[in-house]
């Protein structure tokens, strides 16, 4: 990545950087589009950016959620720490992991093993092969395929799943066996980061808490997890910090415990987010931002 071109910064030391296991500074996310009803000859190309100078930080240990409305850009992000890009994408910005800047080769050379996504749809499992071959992947070039079973064994073992489980389709799983198939996929390559896209919807509340748990256990063993979510009651109940996300930017990056009370956030929208929590919902403001 470049750095953004509206800002020139002094550079910055690897110490600076080094107590993060991921931080994002001033990403900026734009797509290159053909106005619409321009005849072909005269067609334009516009430029609508997306993410706008975003900057948020993961330390290890920690769960920084990642909340705000749908459709606002928040798998944008997921998509650009984990260096997917689309073809019509274009990227400003610095990412840092463990402390050592990032570029989109490097970002896709970490997928998996450093900074591992959960994804928003359980259907991103193939449908045509059985968990727990999925799991262990194919071959690998350092491992023999029984190492990688094992592996696979004590992740399923730590997860809840029984080994029936890795001899299913993904058809013949539940919404919670998927979820904690999905975590075991990420996990499956030791990653220091762990992207969880979305991870609760389709779940009861039980297995939500149980994802989040799981997410939560993580961390507490020394990773670091972007949790993305528009469930803010959720993620009050396993982060650390919140980062509350607005028209394409972090307008708010805080603790937890400031969402104790609307006085302690500064942010109008992220206080409007606190007065949508359901147990306030007597003093709905300015209308539900979700
Ligand atoms: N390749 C693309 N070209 C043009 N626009 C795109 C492209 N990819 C995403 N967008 C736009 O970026 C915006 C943000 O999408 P994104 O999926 O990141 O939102 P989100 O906050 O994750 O939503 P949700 O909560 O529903 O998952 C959307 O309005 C979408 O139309
Ligand atoms: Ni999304």
């Amino acid at each position: 990545m470049q750095a953004h071109h509206h800002h020139t910064h002094a550079p910055v030391s690897r110490h600076e950087h080094g107590h993060h296991v991921l931080q994002v500074e001033d990403l900026s996310v734009g797509f290159r589009m053909y106005e619409e009803d321009v005849p072909y000859f005269r067609a334009k190309q516009r430029e609508t950016e997306v993410i706008d100078r975003l900057n948020i930080s993961v330390h290890v240990g920690e769960i920084v959620a990642v909340v705000g409305a749908s459709g606002s850009g928040k798998t944008l992000v997921a998509d650009a720490v984990l260096g997917l890009f689309e073809p019509n994408a274009t990227v400003h910005g610095r990412i840092w992991f463990d402390g050592e800047l990032q570029d989109a080769d490097s970002l896709q050379k970490l997928r998996g093993h450093g900074i591992s996504l959960v994804p928003q749809s359980v259907n991103s499992l193939d449908p045509l092969m059985k968990v727990g071959r999925q799991v262990e992947g194919f071959a690998h070039p350092d491992e023999s395929h029984a190492v990688r079973r094992r592996r696979r064994e004590k992740l399923f073992a730590r997860y809840g799943l029984s080994e029936a489980v890795a001899g299913m389709y993904p058809f013949e799983l539940s919404g919670g066996m998927a979820r904690r198939v999905l975590v075991c996929c990420a996990l499956m390559d030791d990653p220091r980061v762990i992207v969880a896209d979305e991870p609760t919807p389709g779940l009861d509340l039980e297995l939500a808490v149980r994802a989040l748990g799981d997410l939560r256990t993580f961390a507490d063993e020394g990773g670091g997890v972007l949790l993305i979510t528009h469930d803010i009651e959720l993620a009050l109940q396993v982060a650390d910090r919140v980062a509350v996300f607005e028209n394409g930017t972090v307008v708010e990056e805080t603790a937890v415990a400031n969402f104790a009370s609307p006085d302690l956030l500064e942010h109008p929208f992220s206080r409007a987010l606190w007065h949508a929590l359901p147990e306030h919902d007597f003093q709905t403001g300015g209308g539900s931002p979700c």
